[in-house]
């Protein structure tokens, strides 16, 4: 389990993050929602380690992450985030890089990396990209090039920030899915969706959030009778025999 305890967390003197506490559990796919510019992806970071929280305190599974080296975080936890460099490199050694946190300079891959690498590409359906440059792929290939480095990483944690973004309503269902195998496969994954009825649909554990803070930690089922949604967003939220609308409010 991976518990925060009143997350201060921000850019420069500015804490975005005001008092969250929060705890992702395992084995289960995390959702969190809310408004532009609440804080999602800059929670995210603040436990992945790419920005230095302020004050506050994430354990993982009991170990203070403040106590552990950036190496042995990233072998923990796997993070993707909302904005990616194009870079001009082939596909597989891009995955690749998923695997530097088990490798000492100078990097020398071993049989296992490889493995991870083609399980990974294989995962997401991309083999047959494997010696394309990443510069010359679709929005929607890039994407899960990326994924599928997050996944080479190993990590039982994997925090992925607006995931479905430039696929398509077909394989974004198939991430949902991938999503939810992973969870039962000793994974423990989170994902900030903004498409609110997929994230109704897949979440075990939902997380709202607005203006840096958490306004609601749960179950799906009790976010939809707390209102919650619908006063943040300013939409009307409805389930019908399993199936969630998310409407404007007229
Ligand atoms: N590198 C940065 N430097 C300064 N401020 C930043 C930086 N990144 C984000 N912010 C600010 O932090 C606030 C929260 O941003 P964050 O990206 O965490 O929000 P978000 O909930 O993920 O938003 P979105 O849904 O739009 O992706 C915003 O006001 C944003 O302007």
């Amino acid at each position: 389990m991976i518990a925060i305890k009143d997350l201060y967390s921000g850019y420069g003197d500015d804490d975005i993050l005001k008092g969250v506490s929060l705890n992702i559990l395992n084995n289960k796919l995390t959702v969190i929602a809310g408004p532009n510019g609440c804080g999602k992806s800059t929670l995210l970071k603040t436990i992945s380690g790419i920005i230095k929280k302020t004050s506050g305190s994430i354990f993982i599974d009991d170990i203070d992450l403040s106590n552990i080296s950036p190496l042995d975080r990233a072998k923990r936890i796997a993070y993707l985030s909302q904005n990616r460099s194009v870079p001009d490199i082939a596909v597989k050694n891009l995955v690749l890089h998923g695997r530097f946190p088990y490798l000492s300079y100078p990097r020398r891959y071993r049989a296992e990396d490889r493995e991870a690498v083609d399980m990974a590409l294989e995962r997401m359906g991309i083999e047959g990209l494997r010696d394309k440059m990443v510069s010359e792929l679709s929005g929607g290939e890039r994407q899960k090039v990326y994924i599928a480095m997050a996944l080479a990483q190993g990590s039982d944690y994997l925090l992925l920030d607006e995931p479905t973004t430039f696929l398509d309503i077909s394989h974004q269902f198939q991430l949902l899915d991938l999503a939810k195998e992973l969870c039962s496969e000793n994974k423990s994954v989170v994902m900030v969706l903004h498409n609110l009825e997929s994230a109704l649909s897949i979440a075990d554990s939902f997380i709202l959030m607005d203006k840096g803070r958490l306004l609601f930690e749960g179950s799906v089922d009790d976010v939809y009778s707390s209102k919650l949604i619908d006063k943040v967003f300013n939409v009307e939220i409805k389930k019908e025999s399993d199936h969630w609308w998310c409407k404007k409010k007229l």
